[in-house]
């Protein structure tokens, strides 16, 4: 099982070598994250940074090695939007000699590269940005300034305290004209002593939702006065601006402006499945530890995890987790294959690539914060303690809702291109790709489904007739529904709770194809595939028929310890007393009891000005 959730061989061997490094060095050490002051754990993320990158360098990690070791490191930091945003983004946008001569450097860090998009007043609406670059031929400069304080850039990560350079997005004003919105390359800060440039005040956006979590990270405000930059640092692969200042597209499609984004989205779906294996893998490892009532004739407890309501709350996660893990490695495999057609200008792939990006990154990672919060309560009040991990992984997770593009907003892009399908396969033209279901309209819209029984749900070609009947009569309903409205973006606007239902119905539809399709590869190990099946079943059913699941819960239980335990997670990178491997919780919580800074003196500070003179004067009272 280790093997078909990492996807090979190679996948458990080298994910275990990076995640044995780092459990293995102290400087890699979070069990007291939680109790680090801002100041601390901003220190404490810069540390463990420098400390990977020297490890990095020391064992000639490969890339893939290099991206485990941070992804186990586990801690938001400035590094992730290094490697996940400002190097694609000049990779995507750059011409090949900007490429050459940034990359160069930010491959070795002689750099340190953020993702400055979003402003105070805009974030969802790209187009409505309002930074300006305009262009001074006088100079052959731009001038980057932000006219407004709506306009100053808020939220990018690593801006606050520590990069030294961004691509920066703003209006290209050019011959006195607007052409929205471009990309920018710009230094922030100086290399020799960090301070920011003239024309640039920058800081920190202050402390987020949770303690510990994604507080490591500082994500930053910056406003700018009128800043020069060189001509050439636009990033000009999509369009130029010439000597003479004169505009000039080049003959690509303008959306890949937004490439860095759909790049982003897809890798936001595997960390979404892995946020939410390791919950699952707290609450089901616990769950098999656990133990409260007996049976009446006083004989043992019981495991928690054998409560029939503890499963049909838990196992539905634990099926998620496996389909979102699977949904991810397709989307990886789209993306490469989408990023190959556009090298060969073959274009026609990009809305569906979007469609899918955007449309799993919401579904997967709205599911995982609500299962994460789920988790915490699956196990008891000890799972509302910070060392059951659970709270830090949900603070570190929720802004993954709202990240990369608000959930609700790129379902309404996944329902845009759902809405464009349906009248291409009204005016007769064959879908293709995830929406190829679409051309069987005909049978679609009325075929009666043949299920009857648990059994009947493990039938893949039932269960995902079932979905694509749903998803496409959704679709349908509100496209005839939008026809009647009177005009498009009214319909469209009305209808818009609709249409992210109908939106959702199709990325299930493409999670539960994808699960599907895993199931028809050679899976290897004994009694593998049969356990994949029947996760697959729950998933999908749990979606739109709950009553029916009690019997495949069954089936399931006796293996969901192992099924958690092939996430492979070691109990460093898991972080949680409660989901430990070994099962010793009650020492551990006990143990993670000990490490908090109120246990540091046995009479607590504020006692002799606070506690002692309340205390004394109640005595005075009751004396009286
Ligand atoms: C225990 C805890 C320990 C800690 C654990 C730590 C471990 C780490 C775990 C997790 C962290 C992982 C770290 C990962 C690091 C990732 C960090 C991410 C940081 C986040 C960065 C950001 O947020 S960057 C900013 C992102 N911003 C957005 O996403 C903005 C969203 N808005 C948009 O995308 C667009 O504005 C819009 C799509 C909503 C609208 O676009 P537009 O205004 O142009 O309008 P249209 O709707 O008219 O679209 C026109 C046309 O274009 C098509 N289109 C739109 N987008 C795309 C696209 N991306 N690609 C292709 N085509 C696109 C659209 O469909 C329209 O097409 P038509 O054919 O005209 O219909
Ligand atoms: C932790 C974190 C890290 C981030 N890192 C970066 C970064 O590195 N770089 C960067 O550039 N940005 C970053 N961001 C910003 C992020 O990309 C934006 O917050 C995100 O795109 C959402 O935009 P918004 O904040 O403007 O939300 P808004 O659009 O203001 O959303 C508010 C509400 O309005 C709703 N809404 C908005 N538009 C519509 C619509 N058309 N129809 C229906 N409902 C709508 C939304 O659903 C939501 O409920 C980060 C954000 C967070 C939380």
């Amino acid at each position: 099982m280790k093997v078909a959730w990492a996807g090979s061989r190679h996948a458990v061997e080298v994910a275990d070598r990076m995640a044995c490094l780092v459990a293995s060095d102290p400087v890699f050490r979070k069990d007291t994250r939680t109790m680090l002051s801002r100041k601390e754990l901003f220190k404490d993320t810069l540390k463990k940074a420098a400390h990977a990158w020297k490890r990095t360098v020391e064992l000639h990690l490969t890339e893939e090695e290099a991206n485990l070791l941070r992804l186990y490191i586990d801690q938001p930091g400035y590094v992730d939007l290094h490697w996940v945003m400002f190097v694609p983004a000049i990779k995507g946008q750059g011409t090949e000699e900007q490429q050459k001569k940034w990359l160069t450097m930010a491959y070795k860090f002689q750099i340190i590269g953020t993702y400055a998009q979003t402003e105070l007043g805009h974030g969802s609406n790209v187009q409505g940005l309002e930074t300006t670059a305009t262009f001074d031929p006088s100079t052959d400069e731009f001038i980057m300034h932000s006219p407004t304080l709506t306009s100053s850039k808020w939220w990018p990560g690593g801006l606050g305290k520590t990069s030294t350079h961004a691509v920066v997005y703003a209006r290209l004003i050019t011959e006195g004209k607007d052409y929205g919105i471009h990309g920018f390359i710009m230094q922030l800060r100086s290399l020799d002593d960090h301070s920011p440039l003239p024309g640039i005040t920058i800081g920190d956006i202050g402390g987020k939702f949770g303690s510990g979590a994604y507080n490591s990270m500082d994500n930053g405000v910056m406003r700018l006065d009128h800043v020069r930059i060189p001509r050439d640092q636009m990033l000009m692969r999509l369009a130029q601006v010439t000597r003479e200042g004169k505009y000039v597209h080049s003959d690509v499609p303008k959306q890949l402006l937004y490439g860095t984004m759909v790049y982003v989205r897809q890798t936001i779906v595997a960390d979404a499945s892995r946020a939410l294996s390791r919950a699952v893998c707290i609450a089901v490892r616990y769950g098999a530890i656990r133990k409260q009532f007996g049976s009446k004739a006083g004989g043992p407890e019981t495991q928690v995890l054998n409560y029939k309501t503890q499963q049909s709350r838990l196992f539905p996660f634990l099926a998620s987790a496996y389909a979102f893990r699977f949904v991810g490695q397709w989307l990886k495999w789209l993306y490469t294959d989408v990023t190959q057609k556009l090298e060969s200008k073959d274009f026609s792939t990009l809305p569906e690539a979007h469609a899918c990006t955007a449309g799993l990154k919401s579904v997967t990672t709205s599911a995982t914060a609500d299962a994460i919060e789920e988790c915490q309560k699956l196990c008891g009040g000890h799972g509302y303690l910070n060392s059951s991990g659970l709270p830090e992984l949900f603070a570190v997770n929720l802004p993954a809702c709202t990240y990369e593009g608000d959930n609700v907003v790129l379902l309404l892009q996944v329902a845009r291109f759902l809405m464009k399908t349906v009248s291409q396969v009204a005016s007769g033209k064959q879908p293709v790709g995830t929406t190829a279901y679409m051309g069987n309209i005909q049978h679609l819209m009325q075929c009666k489904s043949v299920v009857n029984t648990v059994e009947d749900w493990l039938n893949p070609a039932a269960i995902k007739e079932v979905f694509e009947a749903r998803a496409l009569r959704m679709a349908v309903n509100c496209a005839q529904n939008i026809s009647k409205a009177p005009s498009q973006e009214e319909g469209f606007s009305e209808l818009s709770p609709d249409l992210v239902e109908a939106a959702v119905a199709h990325v299930q539809l493409i999670i539960v194809t994808k699960f599907i399709e895993k199931l028809q590869e050679d899976i290897l190990g004994h009694g593998v595939k049969e356990q994949l099946q029947k996760l697959c079943g729950i998933y999908a059913l749990h979606l739109i028929h709950n009553e029916r699941l009690g019997k495949l819960y069954a089936q399931v239980r006796p293996n969901a310890v192992a099924l958690v335990d092939a996430f492979d997670y070691t109990d460093h990178y898991l972080g949680s007393a409660l989901g430990r491997y070994d099962g010793d919780v009650y020492s551990a919580l006990y143990k993670e009891a000990w490490k908090d800074p109120l246990n540091e003196t046995v009479v607590p500070d504020g006692y002799q000005e606070h506690l002692r003179p309340l205390l004394k004067q109640q005595l005075k009272l009751s004396r009286l």
